[in-house]
């Protein structure tokens, strides 16, 4: 792994393994009543939040002046109502900060056993990811569990953050704890970390950190995507019907020949799983529901896929834009497959569209 952003890509690893084990361990303990609905509907746990706190806590100490565009906010935790969440979020961010130092960690980033945060500097620190975004200048965007409804049901979910530069994602990093470590093995070890940075390869790496050095050569496995024939082809999809028209998948999976059934996956574990050679299609479609996909869903994602010799863009070939504030603006959907089979993929929608509107007009 090259030295660009090494400084960043350190503390970026770091943040993501600490998330990791926090969520993991939350998962685990959660009970009722630390599980919120959020305006739009979906859910927020307690896990996602203290998530939030840690990765914003340890970035906010080692890159002071860099914004933060985060999922989440504080403001149901401040409010009355918000009482026993707030402390129970309070105590895991702690118990996460204080832990003892890991190899590659150093002290100067506040963590360790003499670090407790007040509550109201975690709260402070979850605000942190209120940033706005901009086409110019550096930017951190955090989904401190991608996937929540996954998480929920201890199926896949992901702690995902980038480093972007005007406008473009310079690293990626996302921690799969459910994801099996070897993809050969399904039933085997769980928890795969991923890391790309732009221009230098996208590599996975073991979850928790092994031995004295961060990230010895021998520890992290490039990615590349393999050439696929549309026998071996299956779209990697999300699980939720309101997140993805997945009966437009279907027909695409149709026009461009694919057999195998799709994978089903929460999160973007399934960019991680294209980007090592599972699948061969990311796809997801827009259900014409007027939302707008949010930066921190796709950053490190597309990062991800391209370098593993990938390409992600909208549904009609145009690349997505991370410089127009927290989402990608209007949404046509998102398509990453492997360089050969992408334009392919985008033909296969042209196609599908025109059945589709020809079906609606009889
Ligand atoms: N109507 C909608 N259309 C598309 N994506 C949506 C959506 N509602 C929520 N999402 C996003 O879908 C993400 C999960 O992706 P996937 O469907 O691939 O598992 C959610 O992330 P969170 O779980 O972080 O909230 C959420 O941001
Ligand atoms: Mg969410
Ligand atoms: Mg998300
Ligand atoms: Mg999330």
């Amino acid at each position: 792994m090259s030295d660009s952003y090494f400084a960043e890509k350190q503390v970026a690893i770091a943040a993501v393994r600490r998330a990791c084990a926090l969520t993991s361990s939350v998962f685990n303990k959660l009970v009722r009543n630390e599980t919120l609905t959020k305006d739009d509907k979906s859910p927020v746990t307690v896990g996602d939040f203290a998530a939030q706190a840690v990765v914003n806590t340890i970035l906010s100490r080692t890159f002071p002046h860099d914004p933060i565009v985060g999922e989440e906010d504080a403001s149901d935790l401040r409010a009355d109502t918000g009482a026993s969440l707030r402390e129970r979020v309070v105590a895991l961010a702690n118990e996460s900060l204080t832990a003892p130092l890991q190899p590659g960690e150093s002290e100067s980033w506040g963590l360790g056993p003499t670090h407790h945060r007040t509550t109201e500097e975690l709260l402070a620190a979850i605000d942190r990811g209120n940033y706005e975004g901009s086409r110019t200048g550096r930017m951190w965007t955090l989904d401190p569990i991608d996937g929540t409804k996954g998480f929920l049901r201890g199926e896949q979910y992901a702690v995902c953050l980038a480093l972007i530069v005007d406008a473009r994602v310079e690293l990626g990093i996302i921690g799969c704890p459910n994801l099996p470590a070897d993809p050969a093995q399904p039933a085997g070890e769980r928890g795969a970390l991923f890391v790309a940075t732009r221009g230098h390869g996208a590599f996975q790496l073991p979850l928790r950190p092994a031995g004295e050095a961060l990230q010895p050569e021998e520890q992290a496995a490039r990615l590349q995507i393999p050439r696929f024939t549309p026998e071996r082809l299956n779209l990697l999809e999300s699980v939720e019907k309101a997140h993805a028209k997945l009966s437009f998948n279907e027909r695409v999976a149709r026009v461009l020949g694919v057999t195998r059934p799709p994978t089903r996956m929460d999160s973007q574990a399934k960019y991680a799983a294209l980007a090592r050679g599972d699948g061969g299609v990311y796809l997801r479609m827009p259900v014409g529901s007027g939302y707008r996909e949010k930066i921190w869903d796709h950053a490190p994602g597309s990062l991800l896929v391209e370098e593993a010799g990938g390409v992600v863009t909208d549904s009609r070939g145009q690349p997505l834009d991370f410089g127009l504030g927290r989402t990608l603006g209007e949404n046509y959907g998102v398509v990453g497959a492997g360089k050969e089979v992408h334009a392919t993929v985008l033909e296969a929608i042209k196609q599908a569209n025109q059945e589709e509107a020809k079906e609606e007009c009889q």
